[in-house]
């Protein structure tokens, strides 16, 4: 092949040209490349091997498999954003192509709009005519979940929920991140630790000028949870992605944009109705926390100090490159501003300051950062963090509480930005109430309702 050179702007077409599953090892490979480029190979790695497929269920790993392909190609796709997608080794339908064209446009929202580019109606996956799938069946997978853990507050929540009512659950993370297994280990379930190296040649092209820029990772992560249920032959996938996580940060004159899109309620529902559809109709993707707020897990965080040494929500933990924080929480990143905060009225002063090593809210040179956070003089940062209105609710609680009001940022809240607004809004207790909309299974749920609610 004559020297091939990343060129962003020469660039016509990103290609899935293939996809495999090694049963023997549990190595997947998935293949791209843009026009007649090198090959971008990621692999993915599910312990557990050699795994025996025949029948129904070969059939539906091998869906399965299909969807982590077209599913994870989004982080090599956004690198030169071509006009065309092509899939050479396998064909799509039209209930396919809806889906990965929800979460290419949704999950690149940030990524777009950071780069000011308009993703709408450009893309667009191949239909091949008359190749619907059917109806998935069941597959009699056995009654387990898989849950996924992100080393964060809100995986442990469900861990212990579930642990509460005694479903049988496999801690499950993907990645090499100290931080997590620490906290799988914590928990003492059983664990499942999945590899994944992304193709080498991302890093060289983002050196050479490709765009580069947030990805929609909950549902790349979710993709591969959903392929390692069937290889184990498990029926359940459990996420912990809160109520909040499905409103963005409004952006004067251009609208929302959900840096947590793939966190949010309608891609669960689509993703989840698709598994069912396509893949497996017995296999169950949820999120166990969808009908909480942030506030809300926060508050059922708080209730055990068992994970206090461990976890940790900030992401500058979560990088495949670069520097990771000496301490657990950098301490000036907007989920660390959130965390501290959410969790401050849930408990004691002395419990939280010892978490994060220092009391980020009598801190000045944090104001600019709650600021954002209060959608005050600024919009919501893009992170996994609460909506303004549970940053305000919480920080009026704090204004309240004598060992919080004299704190600098706290204060500052009272005397400057509090005036300012409604006190009805400001009341925690209509932000902890549990929400119905979910696709948790009916009858875990009515357990699941009452746990939450003790
Ligand atoms: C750890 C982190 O926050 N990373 C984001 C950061 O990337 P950075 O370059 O600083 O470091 P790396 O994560 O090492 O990434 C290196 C490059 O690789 C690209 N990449 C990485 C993973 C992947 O699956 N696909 C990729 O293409 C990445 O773009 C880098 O070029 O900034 C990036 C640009 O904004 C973010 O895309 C990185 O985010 C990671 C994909 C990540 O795993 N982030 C989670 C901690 C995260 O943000 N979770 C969200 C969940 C919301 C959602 O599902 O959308 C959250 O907590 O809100
Ligand atoms: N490396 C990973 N492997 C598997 N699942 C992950 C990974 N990172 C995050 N997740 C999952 O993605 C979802 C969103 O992640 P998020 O960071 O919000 O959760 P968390 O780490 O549990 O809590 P926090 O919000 O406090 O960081 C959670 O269900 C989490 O378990």
């Amino acid at each position: 092949m004559s020297e091939w050179k990343f060129n962003r702007d020469a660039i016509r077409a990103f290609r899935f040209v293939r996809c495999g599953l090694d049963a023997q090892t549990g190595v997947a490979q998935l293949v791209y490349a843009f026009d007649d480029g090198p090959e971008l190979v990621e692999t993915v790695t599910i312990p557990g091997a050699p795994f025996v497929l025949e029948g129904a269920r070969a059939v539906a790993v091998e869906r399965a498999l299909r969807l982590l392909h077209l599913i994870t190609g989004v982080s090599y796709y956004k690198a030169a954003v071509p006009e065309e997608i092509r899939i050479d080794s396998y064909a799509i339908d039209a209930d396919t192509a809806a889906l990965l064209e929800l979460i290419y446009v949704n999950g690149l929202g940030e990524f777009a709009y950071r780069n000011g580019l308009n993703l709408h109606g450009k893309i667009r996956f191949p239909v091949a005519a008359g190749d619907a799938e059917g109806m998935a069946p069941a597959l009699g997978l056995r009654e387990h979940a898989l849950v996924a853990i992100g080393g964060g507050k809100d995986s442990l929540v469900s861990i212990e929920a579930l642990r509460a009512l005694d479903i049988g659950q496999t801690v499950t993370w993907i990645g090499g991140s100290q931080l997590i297994r620490a906290c799988a280990e914590r928990t003492g379930l059983p664990t499942l630790n999945i590899g994944r190296a992304l193709a080498s040649q991302l890093f060289d092209y983002n050196r050479e000028g490709a765009w580069n820029g947030h990805i929609p990772v909950t549902v790349l992560n979710s993709a591969i949870m959903a392929l390692a249920a069937l290889l184990h032959g498990v029926d359940q996938v459990v996420f912990s992605n809160e109520r909040s996580a499905s409103y963005g940060s409004l952006i004067e004159g251009t609208g929302e944009v959900n840096h947590q899109w793939s966190k949010g309620w309608t891609c669960e529902k689509a993703f989840g109705e698709y598994l069912q559809r396509h893949v497996a109709a017995d296999l169950h993707y949820y999120s166990l926390l969808r009908p909480l707020s942030e506030l809300a897990v926060a508050r059922q965080f708080a209730r055990t100090d068992h994970y206090d040494a461990h976890f940790s929500s900030c992401n500058r933990n979560f990088h495949i490159l670069g520097e990771r924080p000496a301490n657990r929480w950098c301490g000036v990143c907007p989920k660390c501003h959130f965390v501290f905060l959410a969790l401050a009225p849930f408990m004691s002063k002395p419990r939280l300051v010892r978490i994060f090593g220092r009391n980020l809210l009598d801190d000045p040179a944090q104001t600019d950062g709650y600021d954002a956070l209060l959608e005050y003089q600024n919009h919501k940062p893009f992170e996994c963090v609460g909506e303004g209105r549970e940053s305000r609710a919480a920080m009026a609680a704090l204004s309240e509480r004598p060992e919080w009001r004299e704190d600098a940022l706290v204060e500052r809240f009272a005397s400057e930005i509090r005036p300012q607004l409604s006190e009805e809004e400001l009341r925690i207790e209509p932000l902890l109430v549990i929400d119905d909309e979910q696709r948790i299974p009916p009858k875990l749920w009515e357990r699941l309702r009452a746990h939450l609610a003790t």
